[in-house]
């Protein structure tokens, strides 16, 4: 791909996709439904609700809805900003789902790689500025969703107030605890958020990093306590789908509708071209190695000692959950 064809691609995108229909305001009902989008041409700000209970992991056909919504969302001109959040108030997303790891059927395996490949083409190179509205867990990819963001908030957490249990999220490439390693791109992008020593030392260790840690490490750029607003944005109302309408006074999504309206303002084409110096490069030479990474991916996942911890792995995830 030569560069000036490979910008066309990072900045408009490879696929055609349909315009939005020019109301206002998506309809959840034309979104697919695993991720909602929604926007608001008045203030320029998209939302993008990941909706995949019960834990935001992702699939090939969620990976594919995230980048599907994207690129509807960008084919709006009037859209500059959007929120990636989840409809899930204790789990941005879970990460992949494991279960398209364990005994993988093979021409599926490669194509669901590809899949996630992709988001990180799509979102870390949209042309949109992109506000990670964290409210719950992010590990491994759920946290490289969060990476390929421009901005991230997170809530600091919460207490149930009937339970009085404390919730504390937590966000980190925590691959090696599972027996697996981040592929090279997303190790990457940790590299690039906080500094190379930090990234070295949670690469290896799988550090997931509460609320506090995460922003003194610079993983996060700002994390917000869990106390209702005394009043809500109009727009952002507006802005939330159904199923979240009851969060307009959520803390952490008035923060991120703050920062996306920020960003919102700026002039688009001085916008996008910073943010291409930083990333344009990155992503080339990922779509460089492609191919080598899928097949790399797909060597290692189906190694029969990797295939034995990652179905111990599933089988504990399925008994902690029975067991609540
Ligand atoms: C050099 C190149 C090498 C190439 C090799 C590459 C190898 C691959 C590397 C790819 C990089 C990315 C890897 C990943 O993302 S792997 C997934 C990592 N994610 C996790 O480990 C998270 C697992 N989940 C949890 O820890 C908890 O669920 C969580 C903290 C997120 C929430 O806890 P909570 O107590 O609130 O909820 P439960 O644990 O009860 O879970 C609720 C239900 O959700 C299901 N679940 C959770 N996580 C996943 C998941 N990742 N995939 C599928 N399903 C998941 C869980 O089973 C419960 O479901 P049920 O209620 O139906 O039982």
């Amino acid at each position: 791909m030569n560069s000036l064809r490979a910008r066309a691609h990072l900045l408009f995108g490879r696929r055609s996709h349909q315009s939005l229909a020019p109301h206002q305001h998506l309809s959840p009902a034309v979104a697919n439904d695993l991720v909602i989008s929604t926007v608001d041409e008045n203030s320029g700000i998209a939302m993008l609700t990941m909706n995949r209970p019960p834990a935001n992991s992702l699939s090939m056909e969620m990976n594919e809805a995230i980048c599907d919504s994207i690129k509807t969302i960008e084919a709006n001109a009037k859209i500059q900003s959007v929120i990636l959040s989840s409809t899930n108030p204790k789990i941005f997303s879970a990460g992949l789902d494991v279960t398209e790891l364990v005994s993988p059927d093979k021409d599926r395996l490669p194509r669901f790689w590809n899949s996630l490949q992709q988001v990180y083409i799509d979102l870390y190179g949209s042309r949109l500025a992109t506000v990670a509205a964290i409210q719950g867990h992010a590990p491994a990819a759920g946290c490289f969703l969060a990476m390929a963001c421009d901005y991230r908030v997170m809530s600091a957490g919460d207490i149930n107030s009937d339970t009085k249990k404390k919730h504390v999220p937590t966000i980190g490439l925590n691959e090696t605890q599972l027996g697996i390693a981040a592929p090279p791109w997303m190790g990457q992008l940790l590299v690039r958020t906080v500094g190379f020593r930090q990234a070295e030392l949670a690469l290896a260790l799988g550090t997931l990093f509460p609320p506090e840690q995460a922003l003194a490490v610079g993983l996060v750029d700002d994390i917000v306590p869990h106390q209702k607003a005394e009043s809500g944005e109009d727009q952002l109302i507006d802005l939330l789908p159904s199923q979240i309408k009851d969060q307009a006074l959520n803390p952490l999504l008035q923060r991120a509708y703050s920062q996306a309206r920020i960003y919102a303002k700026i002039p688009p084409q001085a916008r996008v071209a910073s943010k291409m110096v930083t990333r344009e490069e990155h992503i080339f030479r990922m779509i460089a190695k492609r191919d080598e990474d899928t097949q790399h991916f797909c060597g290692f996942v189906t190694q029969k000692a990797v295939q034995k911890n990652l179905s111990a792995y599933v089988e504990a995830l399925k008994n902690k959950s029975a067991k609540k």
